[in-house]
């Protein structure tokens, strides 16, 4: 199961999809990506990795932090103080909506996988500055990925910051509403950096297994999360991990995923293994079309759809 030589033929397959999508460009600096780029990795329980394409090529998490971001916060308030301040509803709406948030009275970010739950979420990263946020957030990643060289770019936490008008409209919304009472230019910060973490597919992967082993480093046998947050996390992943079309991925592929707009996707099968993948040719929804090309023709072959 899981041939290199098969993986190499699925990259081939999915990369003639590429020319349908686009790389993200509202975030200036991911507007270099090459869209021809698509490389994955399987992490299994044992260690072993297959990997196909060039997966020394780092990504941004983008929207797969949300789902780190969230796991720190569970464990630093407990799940009745983060889910008071942020609902757990997909929306049907693009991951950037404001529309929602004027629609729910009272105003409640409806789950913590669209921006403005995700904005949510950072805030409520405990620590006396953004710098120690952010540092606590990065020793987290550095836990999960078994990897203590994980870092941000700063080119392209810079590029959103100076961008990112939308989403500081969502944190002088939330804190009208006081959903957040911090400084919005301090929170835009701390969630720039937080986006703009970057790691190889391979990093991404062992993340995954992470959540596919309930929270459990499958090496250590440390827990890295208690098994419930990771249960919440692969629940989001399933009902908003892709956006508005999670539920057409969870019919099409049924893996708990999630994607940023860098063209990358975490995904977790449950007790079997890690998938990273990065491809920037992003369908209209904002997610990597020949990375979804990719898992589709995996969890077809495997059997890999949980339900
Ligand atoms: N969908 C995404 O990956 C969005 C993340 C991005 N940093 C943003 O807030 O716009």
């Amino acid at each position: 199961m899981y041939e290199k030589e098969e993986l190499i033929r699925f990259v081939q397959e999915a990369k003639k999809y590429g020319h349908q999508g686009k790389v993200a460009s509202y975030i200036p600096a991911l507007g270099k990506a090459n869209p021809n780029d698509l490389s994955i990795a399987i992490y299994m329980p044992d260690g072993r990795i297959i990997d196909a394409g060039d997966v020394t090529v780092k990504v941004t998490l983008q929207s797969i932090s949300k789902i780190i971001a969230l796991a720190l916060v569970i464990m630093d308030h407990g799940e009745k103080e983060v889910f008071q301040k942020v609902g757990m509803e997909p929306t049907g709406d693009p991951f950037h909506s404001i529309a929602k948030l004027e629609e729910t009275q009272p105003t409640k970010p409806l789950n913590p996988m669209i921006n403005a739950g995700a904005l949510a979420v950072t805030h409520m990263i405990s620590g006396r500055t953004v710098k120690e946020r952010l540092q606590r957030l990065i020793r987290f990643v550095r836990k999960l990925t078994g990897n203590p060289t994980i870092s941000y770019s700063q080119e392209v936490a810079q590029s959103e910051f100076e961008t990112a008008f939308l989403n500081r409209s969502l944190c002088y919304f939330l804190r009208q509403h006081n959903i957040i009472n911090e400084d919005v230019e301090d929170l835009m910060e701390l969630y720039t950096k937080q986006c703009a973490i970057e790691m190889t597919c391979i990093d991404l992967a062992r993340i995954g297994l992470v959540f596919a082993m309930d929270g459990r480093d499958p090496f250590t046998e440390e827990e890295i999360m208690p098994l419930d947050v990771a249960r919440i996390c692969k629940t989001f992943m399933v009902t908003c991990g892709m956006y508005n079309a999670s539920g057409e991925f969870a019919i099409k592929i049924g893996i708990p995923a999630k994607s940023g707009v860098s063209g990358g996707i975490l995904a977790s099968v449950p007790k079997r293994c890690g998938i990273g993948i990065f491809g920037p040719a992003l369908d209209d929804k904002g997610n990597s079309l020949t990375g979804i090309k990719l898992l589709e023709f995996l969890s077809k072959t495997y059997s890999l759809s949980i339900f």
